[in-house]
């Protein structure tokens, strides 16, 4: 059986700053259709640099990235640290803002809006702006407007780093749920062993200076994620492995 082609692939990619810090070396991994993919490594490894390059806000230095689909815009959705909402707009309008810049109206835009803002759990709160809302209320916004054109490939770098623990466990079961419902493919930055654990079907350590993939570890066949899978055995021999592979990036560092 031939497997599917990648939704996106790196072949040797490289990534050198104009001020001469060489941010990735050497990185190969492909993104493949329905998966989970959480990027895992120490503070300036270059996770954010892959999502750049991905998403095709930057330039490789060297090597080739490949995409299976032709609009980068419409095809990935991107949800960063801060949920970056407008302070002056609703929570629908911000929810609005990638359909507007397709020149969409507002009224021809609201079903897919309102829509949007029900998968994340805020049918009630479109006309709320960002101050009237909490910090996981904000997050949901973001990832409510970066699903709004129903990407194939939704981007998320750390997005929950800022939020209390009870916050992130609550928001990364709903986001488990919105990808089963939306059948989305999901690359996902965090620091943590266990989101990551929690939340992949396959985890790619990296190490820094220079930024490479130094393992790779599939969790496909762990549990299904229910509210007993942080106590399960699956989830904590993912962490082992999780944690092993980080202890090896940074050898010689403190760990
Ligand atoms: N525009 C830039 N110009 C120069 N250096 C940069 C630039 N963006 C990132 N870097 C550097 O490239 C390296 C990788 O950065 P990147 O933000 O991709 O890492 P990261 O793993 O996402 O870090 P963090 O977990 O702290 O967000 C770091 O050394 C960073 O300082």
């Amino acid at each position: 059986m031939t497997r599917p082609q990648p939704l996106v692939t790196l072949r040797g990619i490289g990534k050198t700053y104009a001020n001469g810090t060489v941010a990735l070396e050497g990185v190969d991994l492909e993104i493949r259709g329905g998966e989970f993919l959480t990027l895992l490594g120490p503070s300036g490894c270059g996770k954010s640099t892959i999502l750049r390059l991905i998403a095709g806000l930057d330039a490789a230095s060297s090597g080739a990235l490949t995409r299976a689909f032709d609009n980068v815009g419409a095809a990935i959705g991107f949800v960063f640290q801060e949920p970056t909402l407008m302070p002056w707009a609703s929570a629908f309008d911000n929810v609005f803002l990638p359909l507007r810049l397709q020149g969409q109206s507002r009224r021809t835009a609201a079903p897919a809006v309102k829509e949007a803002l029900g998968l994340v759990g805020l049918a009630d709160f479109a006309e709320a702006y960002p101050r009237e809302l909490s910090g996981g209320m904000r997050m949901r916004v973001s990832i409510a407007r970066a699903l709004v054109l129903r990407p194939l490939l939704l981007l998320m770098d750390e997005p929950f780093a800022a939020l209390d623990e009870i916050t992130r466990f609550r928001l990364n079961d709903d986001l488990l749920r919105l990808q089963g419902e939306l059948g989305a493919t999901i690359v996902f930055v965090t620091h943590s062993v266990y989101e990551s654990a929690y939340l992949s079907t396959r985890i790619a350590v990296m190490a820094a200076k220079p930024g490479r993939i130094v393992a790779e570890i599939a969790t496909q066949d762990a549990a299904p994620r229910d509210k007993n899978f942080r106590l399960s055995p699956a989830y904590a021999s993912s962490c082992k492995r999780a944690v092993e592979a980080l202890r090896d990036a940074v050898h010689g560092e403190d760990f």
